[in-house]
């Protein structure tokens, strides 16, 4: 029984005994075998990735090297069998897995890898431009050289004492001349213009547009001219009478400055015979007033118009005013791909059947090359006119930046914000700079600096505010007493940097740097036109001198250089500079007092008036 119950006892002891180790060392091998395969997994997700993005060394990953002469396994580093083991271990099972990973590429991991550069490709019309030469004073394309040149236009031409042509005229006006001795079916190649600021654009497409309608007769509006501004529309207005003057062709501006209805009747007019008939042969208009007339005067018509002029085509383009290509095309009623460019219905016979689209002529100083941006003006087969050089002169498909003309010299000077007024003072009174154009970034600042620099200068010399805050007639009345000398600075907005052609303005002084290339481009451009030589100086606080260089860079145009001014110039002027600011602050708290005056008896008046017909009433 002893016996029974110690083995029994012993046996059970030794059973279980045994039993724990077993289950034991069981658990033990299933916890190694799960971190293995977490490890594997783990481990081919990684390498799964890198076969993803690098699918050559997949390859290399998996098959064995062979040597290049017997085609044997070439013997492996230390490193390579490391690799190689892992490899075996890790994408023996997941080899199955690793294929749609090659599909989806994984988010998240090796996201920082270099990628591949994507180099753009232009269209071969924007990379292959018409090259203008900058050099104004260079030219020799004499006026009565020129056998495509009508002598009616020839004789206008030399009574405004110009005896030789530009070089952005003597390649566009020709061009836009021949396209239009195409005959049908073959339309005109539409033209994009880009050339620097005052380089004469205006004349550009003026002549060639006099000429081709002078001997066609017509009572409708074959020539508009769309532009940004009312003062720009007046100014190319303007230059289109002078060369119409010896023609039967007539000009009409809608400029929105006279009332809607008096510049309807100088438009159109009524006959028994013929129906509604135009006035004009040429329109110039503001692309706001344009859409006005298209909506509201019976008889506009542009059924036969046959150039479509956009000069400042870029700030049109970046403020699409009314949506007015679209109103225009609308009208036109040619189907909708023949305004755009694109033809859906290329036959023989439909080509011969239709009139062609409005001839095209975009310009500006700053004409965007982006080719989706100008793809919104549906050009026919365009032709590119540019006085930019590339930006980097290997690759012709980079964008070309803007150019500014040879005969402007460009600076900048830095100071602290309280000497930017000693500056401006020490370069009109002590430099005794004449005819500056000085550009503020707002109509207040303008105000500001034109009665602190008056008060200052105590008449050594006179100072003029040309804001968009004045109205027509004062700023016609400031820009011509600066032409004639009597005003020596202007201090204006970037509302009248573009397009505004100042005779002898000599000096461009940006007193706010200016917010982008763009309104740089056409500020500076205010001087050195037609030829002239001119200066431009930027102010820069130091905070701004980083921002600065980077604008211009991103143009593609040269370092600027800078001018140092002695502090004890400055030191100077310091006390004449406090006496002056403190007369300034009370001119100003004067007008602002009249001001305040002034809007609260006008609402005293408002108020009292209704008041008044309920009185009468009851
Ligand atoms: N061939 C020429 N000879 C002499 N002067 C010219 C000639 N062509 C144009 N001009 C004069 O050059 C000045 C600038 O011309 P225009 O206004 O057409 O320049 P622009 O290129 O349109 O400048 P912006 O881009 O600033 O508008 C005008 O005063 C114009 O009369």
């Amino acid at each position: 029984m002893d016996l029974f119950v110690i083995n029994r006892y012993r046996d059970v002891e030794e059973d279980a005994s045994v039993d724990i180790a077993e289950q034991e060392a069981k658990h033990l091998e299933k916890l190694k075998k799960k971190i293995a395969e977490r490890k594997s997994a783990y481990a081919s997700k990684r390498t799964s990735d890198v076969i993803t993005l690098k699918p050559q060394k997949q390859k290399e990953l998996v098959e064995p090297k062979k040597d290049a002469k017997d085609n044997k396994e070439a013997p492996k580093t230390d490193e390579e069998t490391k690799t190689d083991s892992n490899i075996d271990v890790i994408q023996k099972p997941d080899k199955k897995r690793a294929k749609p990973s090659q599909e989806f590429k994984v988010l998240g991991v090796n996201d920082f890898e270099k990628k591949a550069k994507v180099s753009r490709v232009l269209p071969f019309w924007l990379s292959h431009p018409f090259n203008i030469s900058t050099s104004l004073k260079s030219s020799s394309c004499t006026v009565k050289d020129q056998d495509w040149l009508h002598s009616t236009l020839k004789s206008t031409l030399q009574s405004e004492g110009v005896t030789t042509l530009f070089p952005v005229q003597e390649k566009v006006i020709p061009f836009i001349l021949d396209q239009h001795k195409l005959t049908y079916p073959f339309w005109p190649h539409d033209i994009c213009v880009s050339a620097p600021t005052g380089s004469g654009k205006t004349l550009s497409f003026v002549l060639p547009i006099v000429q081709s309608l002078m001997n066609e007769i017509g009572c409708h509006i074959r020539a508009l001219v769309v532009l940004p501004v009312q003062e720009l529309a007046a100014q190319v207005a303007k230059v289109f009478k002078k060369y119409c003057l010896k023609t039967r062709l007539k000009v009409a501006l809608l400029g929105g400055s006279t009332p809607l209805q008096q510049e309807q009747q100088s438009l159109v007019r009524y006959t028994e015979s013929s129906g509604w008939v135009s006035e004009a042969d040429i329109v110039v208009c503001t692309a706001g007033r344009l859409v006005e007339h298209l909506q509201n005067t019976e008889g506009f018509s542009l059924k036969h118009l046959k150039f479509l002029v956009i000069d400042e085509a870029d700030r049109i383009m970046d403020h699409i005013q009314n949506d007015w290509l679209y109103h225009v095309d609308k009208h036109i009623k040619l189907e909708n791909e023949l305004m755009t460019g694109r033809h859906s219905n290329l036959t023989w016979s439909s080509l011969i059947e239709q009139k062609p689209p409005p001839h095209k002529l975009l310009f500006s100083a700053t004409l965007s090359q982006d080719p989706e941006k100008l793809e919104q003006w549906g050009l026919f087969q365009p032709k590119l006119f540019s006085a930019a050089k590339s930006n980097n002169y290997e690759d012709e498909d980079q964008i070309r930046l803007y150019a500014t003309p040879e005969e402007l010299t460009e600076q900048y000077v830095t100071c602290d914000a309280e000497h930017k007024p000693l500056i401006l003072y020490h370069f009109l009174a002590d430099q005794k700079w004449d005819k500056v154009l000085c550009f503020t970034n707002a109509a207040e600042a303008a105000h500001r600096l034109s009665v602190l620099l008056n008060t200052w200068s105590n008449g050594i010399f006179k100072v003029a505010e040309l804001s968009s805050a004045l109205d027509k007639s004062t700023r016609e009345n400031v820009l011509k007493k600066f032409t004639q000398s009597e005003i020596n600075v202007l201090i204006g907005t970037d509302a009248l940097a573009r397009g505004i052609d100042i005779t002898d303005c000599n000096y461009v002084i940006s007193y706010d740097p200016p917010r982008n290339i763009k309104t740089y481009i056409h500020r500076v451009g205010r001087t050195g036109r037609a030829g002239r030589s001119g200066h431009a100086v930027t102010i820069l606080l130091q905070n701004q001198v980083t921002q600065f260089k980077e604008i211009i860079q991103g143009g593609g145009k040269a370092e600027i250089p800078q001018i140092e001014i002695e502090a004890g110039i400055l030191d100077r002027l310091t006390s004449s500079y406090q006496n002056a600011m403190s007369e300034t602050k009370r001119q100003i708290h004067a007008e602002i007092d009249t001001k305040v005056k002034k809007s609260l008896e006008i609402k005293r008046r408002l108020k009292s008036k209704p008041q008044k017909r309920k009185l009468n009433t009851s």
